[in-house]
């Protein structure tokens, strides 16, 4: 088993450059499979393990997908199959982001039940009521979702009872093909929405209010091939931000986009940490002191749940009792338990978490149970007293490019190695930690 090692004390500085959104490259290549004209090229693309699952599920519907430089090409313009089979679904709950593209495009889509995963039960029923509402027929059996409409799908106006990313994506790819206009009300509001529409635009699809309340799409005939850069990853940015300041230190996180983080920079202010504005990204400088503060996750403009462990970490190092609440998951708590193995002083009270800081942190042996928290964990371990070694890194991968390498070129004591399982007692003298 793969670990990341870190040694805590070592203050960053230097320049990060941020890479393209995991959470904009996947709904923007669930789209390229609308286009049944023209090749898409979308440009700015991570190499992380999601984008290569989601690549997989294009090629068995069929598409034509190379990968290379950061760059996609998706040629879709053959026929596609309908179905996604749980293979993919299993190990990437985003693949039934290709639902919605599948019924424009097929009349029909078969994908494999996403199931639970480690942060909650994350059910797609707002995303299925938006296909109903198009004229889909829906029915779930034997761990599959199967969608299907006679004829073409028609403009409708749907109603989301919690603004879902994915739920918004998902109809507003369907919506660009249907018969008429639909309308998405209390849509989602994440800059990856407006990523995704800029998109479907520039392939010929009519999509206005992206990033309000209210989405319109009149559907079009047709959509074609197209370029695209997709926007930078604000929670990678904000990430780095983080071990910027809970290492003391001085980074410039290059790509930064300060409107996409308004609300993380507001609350890290609040703490006492100094964020500049630069030309080219966001500059940020940790305090001596750290000061608790109180976050709740919310969807977009609010604080994203995509940060709340690597604020965790961070609150974990102020003086004074902070609040964490998670009203977006039900159940985002699971690293908790880890930072407690390297000595937080941290407790769960339903949604909340209460941080009773400045833990003396110890670098412990602790496992990543989410991507945000195998990011979140590597952080503690920047300021743990010690060696902390992170294990479960293919959480890490799904969302996170060289994120160990990245760190040491700011100056972090970290490697990344395979594990030595057993390490006989005359060597065990010449292992270096
Ligand atoms: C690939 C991607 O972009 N993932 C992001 C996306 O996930 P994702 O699109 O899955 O998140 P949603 O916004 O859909 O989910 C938010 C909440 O709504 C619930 N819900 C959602 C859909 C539905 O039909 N019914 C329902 O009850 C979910 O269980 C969850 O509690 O947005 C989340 C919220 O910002 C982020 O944490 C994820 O990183
Ligand atoms: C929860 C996340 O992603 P996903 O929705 O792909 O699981 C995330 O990016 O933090």
């Amino acid at each position: 088993m793969e670990k990341i090692i870190v040694r805590g004390g070592k203050k960053l500085n230097g320049t990060v450059k941020v890479e393209g959104a995991k959470n904009a490259v996947l709904p923007v290549i669930a789209a390229s499979l609308l286009a049944s004209d023209g090749k898409s090229i979308i440009c700015d693309v991570p190499t992380l393990s999601d984008v290569y699952t989601i690549n997989e599920v294009l090629r068995y519907l069929g598409a034509e997908v190379s990968f290379k430089n950061n760059e996609i090409v998706v040629d879709a313009s053959g026929e596609l199959k309908t179905e996604a089979p749980f293979e993919y679904v299993r190990k990437m709950r985003a693949s039934v982001l290709v639902m919605g593209s599948l019924l424009a495009r097929n009349g029909r889509a078969r994908v494999a039940l996403p199931g639970g995963c480690a942060i909650g039960s994350r059910p797609i029923d707002q995303h299925l009521k938006g296909f109903e509402a198009m004229g889909a027929v829906v029915k779930v059996g034997n761990g599959f979702i199967d969608a299907q409409v006679e004829g073409k799908l028609r403009g409708a106006k749907v109603y989301l009872d919690f603004p879902s990313v994915g739920a918004t994506e998902n109809i507003m790819m369907a919506a660009s093909l249907a018969e008429g206009t639909s309308v998405i009300e209390n849509a989602a509001k994440e800059p990856e929405i407006v990523d995704l529409a800029n998109f479907l635009n520039s392939m010929g699809a009519k999509v206005r209010g992206a990033g309000t309340g209210t989405i319109r799409i009149e559907g079009v005939e047709k959509l074609r091939g197209t370029r695209h850069n997709i926007i930078p990853d604000r929670i990678e940015a904000g990430t780095f931000m983080v071990a910027a300041a809970i290492t003391g230190g001085n980074v410039l996180v290059q790509g930064a986009v300060p409107e996409h983080l308004s609300s993380l920079v507001a609350k890290m202010e609040e703490m006492g940490i100094k964020i500049i504005e630069e030309r080219d990204g966001l500059r940020v400088i940790g305090p001596e002191k750290l000061k608790p503060i109180d976050i709740k996750t919310m969807p977009h403009p609010g604080f994203p749940t995509d940060m709340q462990s690597q604020m965790m970490a961070l609150l974990l190092c102020a003086k004074g009792t902070s609040v964490i609440t998670e009203t977006v998951f039900e159940n985002r708590f699971m690293h908790v338990e880890e930072f407690r193995r390297m000595n937080g002083d941290i407790k769960i009270e339903g949604r909340s978490v209460i941080i009773n800081g400045p833990s003396e942190l110890q670098g412990a042996e602790v496992s990543a149970t989410d991507l945000r928290a195998a990011a979140a964990l590597i952080l503690s371990g920047l300021v743990a007293d010690g060696y902390t070694r992170v294990t479960e890194l293919k959480h890490l991968d799904r969302g996170y490019v060289n994120f160990h390498d990245k760190l040491a070129g700011l100056g972090a004591d970290i490697e990344r190695i395979a594990d030595l399982t057993i390490v006989q007692p005359e060597e065990q003298a010449n292992v270096n930690m």
